[in-house]
């Protein structure tokens, strides 16, 4: 039965989507998870383009995948391996994981997705070419030693590989958020945004 709903559930064209991206401890879960609490579920849709892969890979290795979406060692563990074999995948199809993600967090039941760990420029490209001007940009920054803070460590192979600096050079972005440890500057950040997007789903 639930299937058969699921089937029937009509698909939307999201109103807007929010491409979040930053470096490694920047902050973009916290504020994501933030920003989609004050949106609330019933409007938002919260997508991570690395959960397809490590639905993959876990499965692949009889693996956890809750500690491969977390934020331990055993995700650092994997994260090169994971990184090397979908690279492959998504040489044959740039686009591969961004569907498969918005397909398996249900996105298009919900009119705002939030897309909190975008890392390269082609996840940017397959995003604008299958939605057009209904997709935001948003680069989260903070300074180095506030990410050494959070625990960053720069590790050769992960903070000099495409994954991390991809999207270095670009200056485009609808937002920047700086996440240094201000509240009042990251709380006008994230109103900024959630404003914006309030008065779009209200158009
Ligand atoms: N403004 C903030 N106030 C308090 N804690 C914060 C803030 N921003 C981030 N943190 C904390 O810093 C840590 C790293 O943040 P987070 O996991 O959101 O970074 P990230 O950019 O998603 O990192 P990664 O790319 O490595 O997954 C977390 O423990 C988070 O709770």
């Amino acid at each position: 039965m639930e299937k058969i709903k699921e089937r029937l559930a009509p698909i939307k064209f999201p109103v807007c989507i929010l491409l979040f991206s930053g470096k490694r401890k920047s902050g973009k879960d916290y504020i994501t998870d933030r920003i989609f609490d004050r949106l609330g579920k019933d409007n938002a849709a919260m997508i991570k383009i690395s959960a397809p892969i490590k639905t993959h890979w876990a499965e692949k290795h009889d693996l956890n995948f809750e500690e491969l979406m977390g934020t331990g060692e055993y995700k650092e563990k994997h994260r090169q391996d994971m990184i090397k074999w979908s690279e492959d995948i998504r040489q044959k199809d740039c686009g591969y994981f961004c569907q498969a993600a918005v397909e398996m967090f249900n996105a298009h039941e919900k009119p705002v997705w939030i897309v909190s760990d975008t890392r390269r420029r082609s996840d940017l490209k397959w995003f604008k070419e299958n939605y057009g001007n209904a997709v935001k940009t948003v680069r989260v920054l903070a300074d180095d030693d506030v990410r050494t803070q959070r625990g960053w460590v720069f590790t050769t192979g992960i903070d000099d590989a495409e994954t991390e600096c991809d999207l270095d050079g670009l200056t485009d972005w609808d937002w920047s958020i700086l996440n240094n440890g201000s509240e009042p500057e990251l709380e006008n950040g994230m109103q900024n945004i959630v404003s914006w997007v309030n008065s779009t789903l209200s158009l």
